[in-house]
């Protein structure tokens, strides 16, 4: 397919400086609300001042204009669901590189996970470590989700008056020790003191069902790890949490579905006034178990990728809006961890790092299915920032909220391969991808943090304390 190649010259200005602020950023197509249209973006202070029909003005003495032409301009997208491993695990990904990734991925908000890192986000002192580590490390705007694990219960409202939006728990084995998962009176438990909070739960929604015996069983093969993790397990456990959401009314959100067949128990909750909302992930809209090579660990993640079926009830959920958003669940580990020599699905690190390429990986996929732009930013800006709670300030280009925007190209083609031996030396294509939409520039609250796989010379994103908001209405679905 050939693409038109933006030359700068077509940009009307100069490139700009990364890491420089800009003062108005201008397009032919400009995302605000529901209408794609020429327009200027005014901003001061990191905020948008204002958003006006596109003038051909020059700009005035010292003012910093980015012409993009053509590009697009949308709002950053809000990732809610990144494992930044650091402190304590910074060499499986710590904050400048997956800030990094965020940016070059258009990402201009990251909610980072309570586990993997050491100390886990579980306590209020854990956190204030986190935070320590992440300061001055971050390319993107960048909050923190805290953790429910057994018997922490008390350190959850100091945690959320400590700017936590919500807490996120494993039903089932997490993958690191210090993270244990919980039970259902651990829910209980947690539920109570979450009761009259605006804090949201989020839920990793598997049960053991002990099915499957790999040992039985070739672990290169990755039929034998799928069987392991039968669409049961999801089932079981997000009846589980359906049933406690409308005890308590605490908000409650189910990560990375995997499984079409949990979307009746979730539909059905949400018809009786849950408030509940779920996620599903780049990955399982854009992989299917029929393709996994034999011995291609890098593909493991929990849940699991299922069948070409189940994908596509998962982009029907989407369109029918039974699916409130999309976000890459980037879980990176080191290369090590992924036992690629020997190919063994069973003993390899659960987790696919995606984040760089979470809008290119979606909309290809997406642009083919009749998704519009307008609903990308439903799913992965919109409805993630209402998740963690900056709504009002993210997610949207509108006047008085942050000037965070990705700037991409939607039908510029470009390819990701990378090949890496493994498996009995064999050399396989690990990613092998034709994507459309590269993203040309990034913009955190007014600052030009990436362009054309430049990066601004120093972190300039901000550690986000949520505060907790007026109790505000528990409406889901988030449209
Ligand atoms: N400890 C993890 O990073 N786990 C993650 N691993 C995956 N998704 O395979 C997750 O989100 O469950
Ligand atoms: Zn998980
Ligand atoms: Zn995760």
């Amino acid at each position: 397919m050939s693409h038109k190649r933006l030359e700068r010259k077509q940009l009307g200005t100069p490139m700009m400086t990364v890491g420089s602020e800009i003062n108005i950023v201008r397009s032919n197509r400009v995302v605000i609300n529901n209408t794609i249209c020429p327009a200027e973006i005014i901003i001061s202070n990191g905020k948008i001042i204002n958003i006006v029909p596109k003038k051909s003005l020059a700009p005035s003495k010292g003012e910093k204009i980015m012409d993009v032409g053509d590009l697009v301009v949308m709002p950053g997208i809000v990732d809610t669901h990144v494992h930044v491993n650091e402190p304590g695990r910074t060499a499986w990904e710590g904050f400048q590189t997956a800030t990094k990734a965020a940016a070059a991925g258009g990402i201009t908000t990251i909610v980072d996970m309570p586990l993997n890192s050491l100390p886990p986000t579980t306590t209020l002192s854990n956190f204030n470590v986190k935070l320590q580590a992440a300061d001055g490390q971050c390319y993107v705007d960048t909050a923190f989700w805290g953790g429910v694990i057994p018997n922490n219960q008390a350190e959850l409202v100091p945690m959320l008056n400590a700017g936590v939006p919500g807490f996120k728990c494993f039903m089932i084995a997490s993958g690191v020790d210090e993270f244990p998962h919980v039970n259902f009176m651990d829910l209980h438990m947690a539920m109570k003191e979450l009761e009259d909070t605006e804090a949201v739960l989020l839920f990793h929604a598997e049960v053991d069902v002990n099915q499957g015996n790999p040992a039985l069983e070739d672990p290169t093969e990755y039929n034998t790890f799928l069987n392991t993790r039968p669409d049961i397990m999801e089932v079981q456990a997000i009846q589980m949490v359906a049933e406690l959401c409308l005890l308590y009314n605490v908000r409650c959100h189910i990560v990375h579905l995997s499984s079409a067949q949990a979307l009746p128990i979730i539909r059905e909750a949400r018809q009786a006034g849950a408030p509940l909302t779920v996620e599903t992930t780049h990955h399982y809209l854009t992989l299917t178990s029929e393709h996994i090579p034999p011995g291609g660990t890098y593909y493991k993640c929990c849940p699991p990728i299922r069948g070409k079926d189940n994908q596509e009830e998962l982009w029907a959920a989407l369109c029918n809006r039974d699916i409130d958003m999309v976000v890459s669940d980037h879980s990176p580990c080191t290369p090590e961890m992924k036992l690629l020599e020997d190919g063994d699905f069973v003993k390899a690190w659960g987790g696919i790092a995606s984040l760089q390429f979470g809008l290119p990986l979606f909309w290809t996929a997406a642009k083919q299915r009749g998704f519009t732009i307008h609903d990308l930013v439903q799913l992965m800006c919109k409805n993630t920032a209402k998740l963690c709670k900056l709504i009002e300030r993210k997610g949207s280009l509108q006047p008085g909220w942050d000037a965070d925007m990705v700037i991409w190209d939607p039908d510029k083609v470009f390819e990701v391969q990378e090949q890496i031996v493994h498996h009995k030396n064999k050399l396989t294509p690990y990613l092998n991808f034709r994507l459309h939409g590269e993203v040309f520039a990034t913009i955190v609250r007014g600052r030009l943090v990436y362009q054309e796989r430049k990066f601004s010379p120093k972190p300039q994103g901000e550690l986000l304390l949520i505060q907790q908001t007026k109790a505000e209405e528990n409406t889901a679905p988030y449209y």
